[in-house]
């Protein structure tokens, strides 16, 4: 259990902040040639420090240093027990300055300190440790053949990964990225989201303490259009993965199509439904579930549940429960521990969550909404990434998963049933990439995550799955026919 701070020691901690400034390449923080950029504190409006960017001139560089990194094999090449022994000395580093990474992205993304410090964090550090620890422990395979020759299937690292990321879980989402894909061996650059740059900067920092090599993982800030799309038309960046909207996802695959067809994973956007038949058992728990799936990180998250299927028969009974529970759920400054919803991310998302709304006043802060609509509500349909959850009501079970299914997402969902064979039907049918069962979740680190339909692309985030994506599969055969016995084939 982390022991929490008080307010005023956050708050301590957030004014002797001193964040880093620049883009991180080959080994050093470097001046970019893009202008000065404010990173501000929602919850304040005041600006945190000013960064400098990076351009297309900054990404050739970084690409180069990530290639020359990975060509001479200073990481790319090493025993992976090696690679395991920096990436743990890394995650000792993060575990040693935690409390600076939490509240430093406390401030620059409004999240709350108790998710900064019970989540965010930690489950970023041992998402680095567990593709670590994987990294000497997957072998290679062979493939049947005739007595004649033997065929090696190995993996190799894909070469230089460009990772675009959101501003949701700036920490968390590097950390599914840089984790296999530096187990893997491959060389990282990381663009951060343009309104959370600094702990990406940070840990880039703290890795080559910890011994990374230079060029192996670099990090360039910077706004989509000069970093996200140079990066993405790279002719020499071998695989993009990308954590955002579904839009920018489609831009990967026409940057990839228009340049080197590298590879393109892309992890996006999600309607997803908890859907609750008429048998669910103790609604108590269910209103748990849905209001933590509904309203953690203030509903931006992709995998949140953002339409509750209700079966007309224990919908009443359920939503009073739901609104008891929310009244325990604090909205408030990030900074103080006892916060649940901080605040959303910019002027421009508040506008665009507010634009879903009626009668919810200014700033930054928005507190749990909900929303009785029909199936084709827009509200329904679209992913608004705010505390909203939209109410539908189903007149038999059947109608709520054909209601889960009508959506052009397919990132997670949760069904809450009393009868076993009822829930696994659904799950089955569901389409969606993650489905729990009478709990809402995203499964863990060890279970692969990623979407159907307009949700995902190209491979899965997590487990031994996210490793595979960050290795090219190679075939190796050897002919063992002595030549002198003749034309021997296989
Ligand atoms: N995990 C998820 O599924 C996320 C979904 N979203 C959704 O996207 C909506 C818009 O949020 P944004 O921050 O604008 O998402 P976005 O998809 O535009 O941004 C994600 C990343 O892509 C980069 N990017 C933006 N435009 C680019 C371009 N033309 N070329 C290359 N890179 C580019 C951004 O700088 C950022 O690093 C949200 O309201 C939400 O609905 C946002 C963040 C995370
Ligand atoms: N929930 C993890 C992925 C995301 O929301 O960006």
């Amino acid at each position: 259990m982390t022991d929490l701070l008080t307010h005023a020691e956050y708050q301590a901690i957030a004014d002797s902040l001193d964040p880093p400034r620049s883009p991180f390449i080959d080994g050093k923080f470097q001046r970019g040639a893009g202008p000065m950029m404010p990173t501000t504190n929602p919850a304040t409006g005041q600006e945190i420090t000013q960064i400098s960017t990076a351009t297309t001139q900054d990404v050739d560089l970084a690409v180069a240093k990530a290639r020359e990194a990975f060509d001479q094999g200073r990481w790319s090449k090493l025993d992976p027990a090696q690679r395991k022994d920096v990436l743990i000395r890394l995650c000792k580093l993060m575990t040693r300055n935690r409390r600076e990474l939490a509240v430093m992205e406390s401030v620059e993304a409004g999240k709350p300190i108790l998710d900064c410090e019970t989540i965010d964090i930690p489950e970023a550090i041992d998402c680095i440790k567990w593709h670590a620890e994987a990294a000497d422990k997957i072998y290679d395979q062979t493939a049947p053949t005739g007595d004649g020759a033997i065929a090696m299937i190995t993996r190799e690292p894909v070469g230089v990964v460009a990772a675009v990321l959101p501003w949701n879980f700036p920490l968390l989402m590097l950390a599914w990225k840089i984790g296999p894909a530096l187990a893997a061996g491959c060389s990282v650059i990381v663009k951060p989201a343009e309104q959370t740059s600094l702990t990406a900067l940070r840990v880039a920092e703290l890795a080559y303490e910890a011994g990374l090599p230079r060029g192996v993982f670099q990090v360039l800030p910077g706004d989509g259009p000069s970093v996200g799309e140079p990066l993405g038309r790279h002719m020499d960046v071998d695989m993009v993965t990308f954590t955002g909207s579904t839009d920018t996802g489609r831009m990967f695959l026409k940057y990839a199509a228009d340049s080197n067809l590298k590879k393109v994973v892309l992890e996006c956007g999600g309607k997803n439904p908890a859907v609750v038949f008429d048998d669910a058992e103790n609604l108590d728990h269910v209103a748990e579930h849905v209001v933590n799936a509904a309203f953690w990180n203030g509903g931006q998250n992709c995998s949140a549940a953002s339409r509750l299927i209700v079966h007309a028969s224990v919908k009443d009974s359920l939503m009073d429960k739901i609104t008891a529970r929310l009244r325990d759920w604090k909205v408030g400054d990030p900074l103080d521990p006892t916060t649940h919803i901080g605040t959303l991310i910019d002027a421009d998302h508040c506008a665009k969550v507010r634009s879903y709304l009626d009668n919810v006043g200014a700033g930054p802060f928005v507190a749990p909404q909900i929303l009785h609509v029909a199936q084709d509500d827009p509200r329904a349909r679209d992913e608004i990434f705010g505390p909203v959850l939209c109410v539908i009501e189903a007149s038999s079970n059947d109608e709520a998963v054909q209601i889960a299914n009508d959506t052009s997402y397919g990132l997670a969902a949760s069904v809450f049933s009393g009868e076993g064979r009822a829930a696994l039907r659904a799950a089955r049918d569901i389409k969606a990439g993650t489905v729990t069962v009478n709990c809402y979740g995203e499964g863990s680190i060890a279970t692969p995550f990623g979407g159907y339909k307009h949700s995902g692309f190209g491979g899965r985030d997590n487990g031994l799955h996210a490793h595979d994506q960050y290795t090219e599969i190679k075939t190796i055969w050897v002919d063992l026919n002595d030549p002198a016995d003749g034309n021997n084939v296989g």
